[in-house]
């Protein structure tokens, strides 16, 4: 059997409405994710992706079932799962070096490590130029960078992202998705990084869990195999045999779930 770092067990969330209705968001799910690999839960809009993630991050609490990391259930917010949201907020009077430290200040890791891993970390990102510079002069995708940065000088064991390039622009998107092949392979981290985008989640994915919406099901999960290992090029994976089959695919799952 192999290890999997997080096990999503039966899992279901129903939220209360007003006016005394229940929505049940997520139903039923169950799914684990291996240490080291790039989750994707990809799925129609309303299937309970980002409900799924803030439960994963303890920003949320299932109604049933159970969330475990290294076999612990999660019961709240913890340093082991980092968080990068769609809109980046920084810390504008700080500079990108200072905005990366930050988070390692508050949890106290003393200042020349602070530095090292600030610099390291801004160099996978493809910031040292600006580590001295403010985030405000910043592109969307810079901020980004800068975020993830941040959330990775953290040494999370699992990177949670919910949408992460959705605000990007198409060419910066597919940057910043080549740049995550890239930083998973030179840190290892576990990644689970939640989209609606089709292309998006087969370039980034070891695998694919694709949710049905309303409630979100667990509809499959897919291994996109024909991909020999992470390709840091997006061009080199859709030319290669088999993706514009799993192409089709999903966008036939999602094309059904989206008439329901
Ligand atoms: N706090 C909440 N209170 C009530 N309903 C909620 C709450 N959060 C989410 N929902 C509902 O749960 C369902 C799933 O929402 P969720 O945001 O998880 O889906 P999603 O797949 O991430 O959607 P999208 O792609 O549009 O972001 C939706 O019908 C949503 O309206």
């Amino acid at each position: 059997m192999m290890s999997a770092l997080l096990h999503i067990q039966n899992v279901s969330k129903t939220f209360d409405l007003p006016g005394g209705q229940a929505l049940t968001a997520v139903d039923d799910v169950s799914f684990a994710v291996e240490k080291g690999s790039i989750c994707v839960l990809l799925g129609p809009s309303g299937s309970g992706k980002s409900t799924l993630l803030r439960m994963i991050a303890g920003l949320e609490t299932q109604s049933s079932g159970a969330v475990l990391l290294n076999d612990t259930p999660i019961e709240g917010p913890g340093r082991e799962r980092g968080m990068v949201f769609q809109a980046y907020s920084s810390f504008d009077w700080l500079s990108v070096g200072k905005n990366v430290e930050f988070g390692m200040k508050i949890n106290g890791v003393p200042k020349p490590e602070r530095r090292a891993r600030a610099e390291r970390f801004i160099g996978l990102v493809g910031l040292s130029k600006f580590i001295d510079a403010y985030p405000s002069r910043l592109s969307g995708g810079m901020r980004q960078r800068v975020a993830i940065a941040r959330t990775l000088a953290n040494a999370p064991d699992v990177l949670l992202m919910d949408e992460p390039f959705g605000a990007l622009d198409a060419e910066t998107r597919w940057q910043m998705q080549e740049l995550m092949i890239e930083v998973a392979e030179a840190s290892g981290t576990t990644m689970i990084i939640v989209t609606h985008d089709i292309e998006e989640a087969i370039f980034l994915a070891d695998k694919i869990v694709f949710l049905s919406s309303h409630p979100g099901r667990l509809k499959e999960e897919i291994l996109p195999t024909f991909k020999p290992g992470r390709l840091r090029n997006k061009e080199d994976v859709i030319a290669l045999p088999g993706y514009a089959e799993m192409e089709r695919k999903i966008m036939r799952m999602m094309r059904e779930e989206g008439h329901k």
